[in-house]
This record gives C-alpha cells, sequence and structure tokens, in this order.
C-alpha cells in the first residue's frame, strides 16, 4: 500500500478562529489507496480539518500537499477529491442516475459514456441497476447513502472524505454499510478519508487511524495498535468504560492505590520516571470470582456485586470495594449465576493494566 510519496501530506496544520487554535499543529501522512479515519470528540476538530482538506476552507498556517504538490489555496471545486456529506446534499428533484451523473454531464461528457459509468458506479455502491429511474425521494436513508457515494465514485476523484456519513442511521443497517464501505473502498483501490465520532466505527472499517483531541492528533495507529498499545490516558479511555485507579509508585517497587489501600504489581512497559498516575485495567480483563477468598494473593480485591447488565452475548457487573466501582465484563456463555449482594474477587494479569503519569 504504502508509495514512495503518500497521497496526501499535512504539515503542522493550524487553523485558528480568533483565539482558538480548532486545528492545532496536525502533521500526518496519508498513503495512497487507504483507509483513514479521523476520530475524536464533539469539538476535537475533525470537521475543521476535513473542510480544510477538501479545500472548503485555507489552513492558518502550514501545508497540505496532495501527490508532493502545495495544495493550501486550490478551490474544493478545482481539486481532484470529493466529499461525501452526512447531510447527503442529493437533488431531490433528480432520479438517482440523474445524481448519480450529474458531475459527468457538468464535464460535458455524453449520455452513452454517463450512463454506462453510472451503471458502474451504481454496481460498486451495490445498489441494483432498476433504481437509475428510480426518485431519490422513494430512496430509503441507506439507500440515499448508497447513491451519495455512487455519485461520488462517479467524479472518479482521487481521494474521497466522508463526514460522518452513517450517523443518521439506524444501528443495524449502520454496521452492515459500515463493512460495506471497507470492501467497495478495497475494490475501487481509492483512497478514503473519514471523520467519525466513533471509535467503533473507526475500528471496524480503518486501515490506520487518528484520534483527535483538542486540535491535536493524540495518538495515529492501526486499529489493533490503537486498542492494545494506547499512548496515553486520553485515547484509553476514550475507547470506552475502563477501570482507572490512582496510584503511586512505593518503595517496594509496586503500585500503591490509596483509594483501595492495595498494591499492585506494575505493567513491563511503565512509563521510566513514573512516580504518580492512574492504572488503567479494561473491564474485560478483570477476572472475578464468588466468594472473599484471596486465591489470586495480594492482586485480588475483595468487593460486593451491585448492578448486572447483558450486552448481547457479554455481560457487564458493577462491583463496589471500598470507595470505588468496578466494571467486569466477562462473555454470558462463562458466566455463571451470580446476584447483587454477592461478595466476588478481582484480580488481573499484570501485563493486562496500563499505567499513565498524572
Ligand atoms: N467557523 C467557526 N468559527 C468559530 N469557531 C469554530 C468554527 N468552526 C468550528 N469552530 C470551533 O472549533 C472547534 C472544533 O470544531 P469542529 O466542528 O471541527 O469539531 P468536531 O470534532 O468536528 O466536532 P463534532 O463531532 O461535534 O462535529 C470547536 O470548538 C468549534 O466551536
Amino acid at each position: 500500500m504504502a508509495s514512495a510519496t503518500p497521497i496526501l501530506q499535512l504539515r503542522n496544520i493550524v487553523k485558528s478562529f480568533g483565539s482558538l487554535n480548532a486545528v492545532d499543529g496536525v502533521s500526518l501522512d496519508i498513503e495512497e489507496g487507504e483507509l483513514f479515519t479521523i476520530v475524536g470528540p464533539s469539538g476535537s476538530g475533525k470537521t475543521t480539518l476535513i473542510r480544510l482538506l477538501v479545500g472548503m476552507d485555507s489552513p492558518t498556517s502550514g501545508d497540505i500537499l496532495l501527490r508532493g504538490k502545495r495544495i493550501n489555496d486550490v478551490p474544493a471545486n478545482k481539486r481532484p477529491t470529493c466529499m461525501v456529506f452526512q447531510s447527503l446534499a442529493l437533488f431531490p428533484h433528480m432520479s438517482v442516475g440523474e445524481n448519480v451523473e450529474y458531475s459527468a454531464k457538468c464535464k460535458g461528457i455524453g449520455k452513452k459514456e454517463r450512463r454506462q459509468r453510472a451503471a458502474e458506479c451504481l454496481k460498486l455502491s451495490h445498489l441494483p441497476q432498476s433504481y437509475y429511474d428510480k426518485a431519490v425521494t422513494q430512496c430509503s436513508g441507506g439507500e440515499r447513502q448508497r447513491v451519495a457515494l455512487a455519485r461520488a465514485l462517479a467524479f472518479n476523484p482521487e481521494i474521497l472524505f466522508f463526514d460522518e456519513p452513517l450517523s443518521a442511521i439506524d444501528y443495524r443497517l449502520r454496521k452492515t454499510l459500515e463493512k460495506e464501505l471497507k470492501d467497495i473502498q478495497r475494490e475501487t483501490g481509492k483512497t478514503f478519508v473519514y471523520i467519525t465520532h466513533s471509535l467503533e466505527e473507526a475500528m471496524v472499517m480503518s486501515d490506520r487511524i487518528g484520534v483527535m483531541r483538542e486540535g491535536k492528533l493524540a495518538q495515529v495507529g492501526s486499529p489493533a495498535t490503537i486498542y492494545t498499545q494506547p499512548e496515553n490516558r486520553f485515547v484509553t479511555e476514550f475507547m470506552g468504560e475502563v477501570n482507572s485507579l490512582p496510584v503511586q509508585l512505593a518503595d517496594d517497587g509496586r503500585l500503591h492505590c490509596e483509594t483501595l489501600d492495595a498494591s499492585f504489581e506494575p505493567p513491563a512497559g511503565m512509563p521510566p520516571g513514573f512516580s504518580r498516575g492512574v492504572l488503567i485495567v479494561r473491564p474485560e480483563n478483570v477476572a472475578i470470582s464468588d466468594g472473599a477468598a484471596t486465591e489470586a494473593g495480594d492482586k485480588a480485591i475483595r468487593g460486593e456485586l451491585f448492578n448486572e447488565y447483558l450486552l448481547g452475548s457479554r455481560i457487564q457487573y458493577q462491583v463496589r470495594s471500598g470507595a470505588m466501582v468496578f466494571l467486569i465484563e466477562e462473555l454470558r456463555a462463562d458466566a455463571v449465576t451470580r446476584l447483587p449482594g454477592d461478595k466476588v474477587t478481582l484480580s488481573w494479569q499484570p501485563g493486562d493494566s496500563m499505567v499513565f503519569p498524572e
């Protein structure tokens, strides 16, 4: 996938609105043919960044290079890239086919060639050919999303940008479309740059993910790297509910948690010079066992179960231990019957914990 020159290079991009740097020094290379997702909480600067990349706005400072050429001031309609919007922006008075052919028609491409290209793009977008004459207003939300994609593909852009295209679609269809989008990206070999606030969505389809926080990239990596080696507390916590324990390094080399009056063996990858911070354990990495026994030795925490939630194939428990509430998840198939009020023991392997300085 990696080529000599990345298709898109961002060099220290800043976009300011008054005193706010909505994008605050972003540098990034996007390789040809990859599906790169920019993910981050609301207000982190995703939309501002993608507007710069697409040419709807220009950066306050920094450079954007497309195949090595600076494009900072090239307007959107002069760039070989295309945006697929959340709001879809299809022409409601036109048929599906007319929408898909629109860009080709503007370029003066003949009817026969336009029709042939539209047929290819409908196929790529998993729409039946019979939809060519259908009114856009008669299409479902998911179908309209496919029409928008077919229309963007017909433009034959070098890069397709997606601004939360699936956020208004119900959960099941969204899951299907996420996978289809990845398939379409693979089939076409196009570079897709996608923004979403959902890390779950990003995980499913991306080759690489850039996690944004307050205008900066908090981490860039493959879904597996982001999940297994988050570089900071923000990325770890953005990925979902976790157990966070305030800890400090004790003289015996263990991590002491005052709140629980307990100490834990540190993970191997503890940052050098660490003295105080947070120990994070994911709910699925906490083992729960019945009774108050301390069979797991001094790593074990005793507590009382007070809530249980069914999450499809998994069960989540809430366990109170002193002033802390732990979240634990296990596969439903592995779970034994537990009741609120049950005394339980919690433990984890040091290698399953992560430590970040304060
Ligand atoms: N035109 C503007 N003028 C002033 N401030 C702006 C403008 N556009 C965005 N901002 C601010 O820049 C910051 C980043 O906004 P942006 O829309 O890029 O975030 P986002 O990550 O896309 O959020 P969301 O997920 O809610 O869409 C926010 O604080 C926002 O209020």
